[in-house]
């Protein structure tokens, strides 16, 4: 069937030496042959390369290219592969494209081809979500981490617990089915419990254990407040090397919230630097310091800006305040000035101008993040959100288990839940599947991926 072939192209938009037009299915080599002119496609060995030109239906050429052509199931979608190297134009590479669609090839989806990767059993979900991962990964440890998924090892540790899981249940169903059968365990409730509760501690283990790899995963959200004047913006600058805010003595110069990411020993940083916070009647300096207080709430680490060659004041005292219940580190700038601030806190001294002190902040940072000892092991845990969600929903489905266990439901109905449990753990690799699920996740992949 011609519809089950699909092509893209799967490098950048954009002009480059070289793009590729990835096609897979059952049909692409035969297919792909009737527009190169060059060795017979169909002839070749597979994960063989080949030089010739692809032609329009009339044989004139369109671009001289390299084809590889790659047989099943040995290939990335366990599929029959054809890639064209073409030159990298954008009309060029989307001629060619246009050429093989006429062969009555289509047109492939965002993450088709990893999508038939899984439903071809080469990769499962996490295995795929990694592939995104490992594109999208901003820093060094992002990658690891995405390789790790990559490699299978979420996959291994979600399918061992499940196996735990269904042992449990495989003998409850023995004893449903064979009350009588005299050399299956009476699984009671009480003697599932045990069990239930490991299987349980090892899932806690796993989210917790998950905030590490969040934080590589993701990144952070980090706002710089604090009241006006005291060097928010210039804070900015000198973490980023960079003039990217404006920066005067004048009170109220940022208005507006300001996004730049950094890396800092391998964490990114989605730094927003904000409108300095006070009373104001000043109509857009007033949303721009609703956008502050937004931005502390939506923060996860928050970098308070003091200035240390001024007395406290009213402002600082409700920032240090509203933000007491945040993971924030305290930052008194202009070091450089005599000191005034009368306030017993620790903070960090130092000063945006000098550049004294930012050395110690970014240390300090990757210290209140919990991010200092990153070893191997580290790179083997889940960061994924959607994984992190259901297994927080399988662990409600065990703590409905050990409930119903507690009020010594009968067994059958302990058993709705630890299934529900099986199918939920089963919805990260994909073993258990609504199909929604699957076309969703898949939809928000690159195209030619
Ligand atoms: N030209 C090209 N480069 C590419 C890809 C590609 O599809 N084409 N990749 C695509 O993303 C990545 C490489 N990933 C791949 C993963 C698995 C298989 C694959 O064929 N796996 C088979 C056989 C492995 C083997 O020969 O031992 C398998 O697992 O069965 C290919 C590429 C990055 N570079
Ligand atoms: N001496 C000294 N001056 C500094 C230092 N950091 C910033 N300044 C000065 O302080 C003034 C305010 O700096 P900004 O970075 O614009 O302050 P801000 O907190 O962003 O201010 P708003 O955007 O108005 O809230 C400017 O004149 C800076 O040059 C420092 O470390 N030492
Ligand atoms: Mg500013």
């Amino acid at each position: 069937m011609i519809y089950d072939t699909i092509a893209a192209i799967a490098t950048p938009f954009g002009t480059a030496g070289i793009a590729i037009i990835r096609i897979s299915g059952s049909e692409s080599i035969r297919l792909a042959n009737q527009v190169f002119k060059g060795r017979n496609l169909l002839k070749m060995k597979s994960h063989t390369v080949t030089y010739g030109h692809i032609t329009d239906k009339l044989g004139n050429v369109i671009d001289e290219v390299m084809v590889t052509v790659m047989k099943a199931p040995k290939t990335f979608t366990a599929e029959d592969t054809v890639e064209i190297s073409c030159h990298g134009g954008i009309l060029v590479t989307q001629k060619v494209l246009e050429r093989v669609l006429e062969t009555g090839i289509k047109l492939a989806e965002p993450g088709e081809f990893s999508k038939r990767a899984y439903v071809n059993g080469r990769i499962d979900l996490t295995q795929a979500e990694a592939i995104m991962d490992l594109i999208h990964a901003k820093n060094e440890n992002a990658m690891k981490l995405a390789l790790s998924g990559l490699r299978g090892d979420i996959k291994k540790g979600i399918e061992n617990i499940r196996g735990e899981l269904l042992n449990i249940i495989a003998q409850i169903e023995v004893n449903i089915d064979y009350p009588e059968y005299d050399d299956a365990t009476t699984m009671g409730n009480e003697l599932i419990k045990p069990e239930v509760i490991e299987i349980r501690q090892k899932l806690i283990r796993l989210l917790d254990d998950s905030n590490k790899g969040k934080i590589m995963r993701e990144g952070v959200k980090t706002a710089i407040v604090g009241k006006p004047n005291v060097g928010k913006s210039s804070l900015l600058n000198a973490l980023l090397n960079e003039e990217r805010a404006i920066v005067t003595d004048i009170e109220g110069t940022t208005r507006d919230t300001i996004e730049a990411y950094i890396n800092i020993g391998n964490i990114t940083l989605n730094l927003i630097d904000t409108a300095g916070i006070r009373e104001t009647i000043d109509v857009v300096e007033k949303i721009g310091v609703d956008r502050s207080k937004k931005a502390i709430d939506e923060a996860e680490l928050i970098i308070l800006v003091l200035d240390q060659s001024r007395k406290i004041s009213k402002e600082d005292i409700e920032l240090l305040d509203a933000t007491k219940d945040k993971k924030r580190i305290i930052v008194g700038n202009k070091n450089d000035l005599s000191k005034a601030i009368d306030l017993d806190i620790h903070m960090l001294s130092l000063s945006t101008l000098t550049k004294e002190g930012l050395m110690d902040l970014e240390k300090e940072i990757v210290k209140v993040l919990g991010m200092e000892d990153i070893q191997e092991k580290d790179f083997n845990v889940i960061s994924n959100m959607r994984h992190i969600g259901k297994i927080k929903e399988t662990i409600q489905s065990l703590d409905d288990v050990l409930n119903a266990i507690m009020i010594d439901m009968p067994i059958d109905m302990t058993e709705i839940d630890l299934k529900k449990a099986w199918q939920t753990l089963g919805e990260i690799t994909g073993d258990y599947h609504p199909e929604d699920l699957i076309s969703e996740l898949f939809s928000k992949f690159c195209l030619g991926k």
